[in-house]
């Protein structure tokens, strides 16, 4: 089929990419240049595992010619279904802000004013039960001058990919959700989705889009509060001086638990999780009710980076200290620092009086724009020499080979906020949560 995404960022890059390589027809549609012009050469606009073979096998000089990307909205009179892609951030009260969404949206059927045949419009964005139908649609209607269910349809396709694994993810699914309220959309969505089923042997759910809407919510929001909760029980077990992980791991056998999302710590962060979160809250009181477990799980992750420093001053006097920040990013294998835990970690240490030097494999240039005063390393090592003390907020493969380095510290103290390093001789280690 001949589709387009709207919207070429860490999801609409990824999707792109890998329809192109279940046979599809794709273009990319972005207002940024230098994001449309690095993948008209074959080139991965982030950083993702795979995404730079599969954009340069289909979208290269070399490629297959089933990738291409624009600034030009026109693109799309020439596909059958278009995704829409772009960014549902917060407002300052938590709630979603749709405005990107409404900007697409209008543009969009600007563009399909012009096309005269049937056209499938798919919500991809995380969007609060509702938005689709009642924001989206009527949108679409009055910039096309056309009618839902007679010249287009809409559906919405909520995207459970994980930055760091998002190719793998996406190509390998736990489940495929289709919500649709007009049978030739969700006809449209089953042609585009086949290949990808047939592929992964992926369960599909269909349901009506404010459905698929709450369902990626709840998935987020479930996943946020397991992950608070092992840290609830993690801050208990420290308490007594008994390991977390070892607890984790018996817990995670019983299979209504599940041995996933069990990794206690520093919390989470990303570009989902806290803005999701914060987002069906609202939601939810918008409507009169007022979620606590959210709210908790919330506010206990909030709690976790303060505790991570609070362990740290327990060693040393963080006033005039120099700390070292081993991760920038919110998890590993991404360049991502969108609501990175490095953020409020950093800032706990510079208000008790320390100087930062930090280090990450590859976000340093987009932590550069999140946090003012940070020295910044070209390596973990570089960064933990004549240290006062250091704090793992990142779980990258490389920290876990690190030992000599700790050795050139002023004074090897190690806070591990992702049980990642070794504890042995010679370095005064704490475990956040062990
Ligand atoms: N990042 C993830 O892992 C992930 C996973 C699942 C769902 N989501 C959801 O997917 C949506 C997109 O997230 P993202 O992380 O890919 O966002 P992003 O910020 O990485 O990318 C958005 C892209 O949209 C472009 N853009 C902005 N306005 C535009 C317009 N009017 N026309 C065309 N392009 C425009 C931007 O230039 C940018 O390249 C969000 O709703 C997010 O919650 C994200
Ligand atoms: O056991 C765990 C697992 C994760 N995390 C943290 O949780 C955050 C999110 O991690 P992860 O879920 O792996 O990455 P995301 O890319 O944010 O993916 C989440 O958010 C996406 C956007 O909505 C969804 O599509 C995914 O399904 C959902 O996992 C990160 O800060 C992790 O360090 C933990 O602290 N402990």
């Amino acid at each position: 089929m001949r589709l387009s995404i709207i919207g070429s960022g860490y999801v609409g890059t990824t999707i792109a990419a890998c329809f192109a390589d279940l046979g599809h027809d794709v273009v990319n549609v972005d207002i940024d240049e230098s994001i449309v012009e690095t993948i008209n050469v074959g080139d991965a606009p982030i950083h993702e595992a795979g995404l730079d073979e599969l954009i340069a096998a289909h979208a290269g000089p070399e490629g297959t010619g089933r990738l291409r990307a624009t600034t030009d909205y026109d693109a799309i009179l020439d596909t059958d279904v278009t995704f829409l892609c772009l960014p549902t951030p917060q407002n300052d009260d938590g709630s979603i802000d749709l405005s990107i969404m409404e900007a697409g949206a209008t543009q969009l059927g600007e563009t399909l004013a012009e096309k005269s045949d049937w056209h499938t419009v798919v919500v991809k964005s995380t969007v609060v039960p509702g938005s689709t139908e009642d924001a989206i649609t009527p949108i679409l209607e009055d910039a096309s001058g056309t009618t839902a269910g007679e010249a287009f349809g809409v559906g919405m396709n909520p995207e459970f990919l994980r930055e760091g694994t998002a190719v793998d993810d996406f190509l390998n699914p736990d489940k495929v959700v289709l919500g649709a309220d007009d049978d030739r959309a969700l006809a449209d969505m089953r042609d585009v989705f086949d290949p990808l089923v047939d592929r992964a042997d992926a369960p599909v759910v269909e349901t009506d889009t404010r459905t698929a809407e709450m369902i990626k919510y709840a998935n987020n929001g479930f996943l946020a509060a397991k992950i608070s909760l092992i840290n609830d029980i993690g801050n208990i077990c420290k308490e007594f001086g008994i390991d977390a992980y070892e607890v984790a791991e018996a817990i995670g056998l019983d299979d209504r638990i599940g041995e996933q999302f069990l990794r206690s710590g520093v919390g989470w962060g990303g570009s989902c999780f806290p803005k999701d979160v914060a987002a069906i809250i609202a939601a939810a009181e918008e409507q009169g009710y007022e979620p606590p477990v959210l709210n908790a799980a919330v506010d206990l992750n909030d709690r976790q980076p303060g505790r991570l420093v609070d362990l740290l001053a327990e060693h040393l006097d963080l006033q005039d200290a120099r700390v070292t920040v081993l991760g920038l990013a919110f998890k590993p294998g991404t360049d991502d620092v969108r609501n990175s835990r490095a953020i409020p970690v950093v800032e706990g240490l510079q208000e008790r009086g320390a100087t930062v030097t930090a280090y990450d494999p590859v976000a340093t240039a987009n932590a550069k724009a999140s946090l003012d005063d940070v020295t910044y390393a070209d390596s973990a090592a570089a960064a933990l020499a004549d240290a006062d003390g250091a704090v793992v907020v990142t779980d990258w493969d490389e920290f876990a080979a690190l030992d000599e380095a700790f050795d050139a510290m002023a004074n090897p103290v190690v806070v591990d906020g992702r049980r990642i390093i070794e504890r042995r001789d010679g370095i005064t280690y704490e475990g956040l949560t062990w």
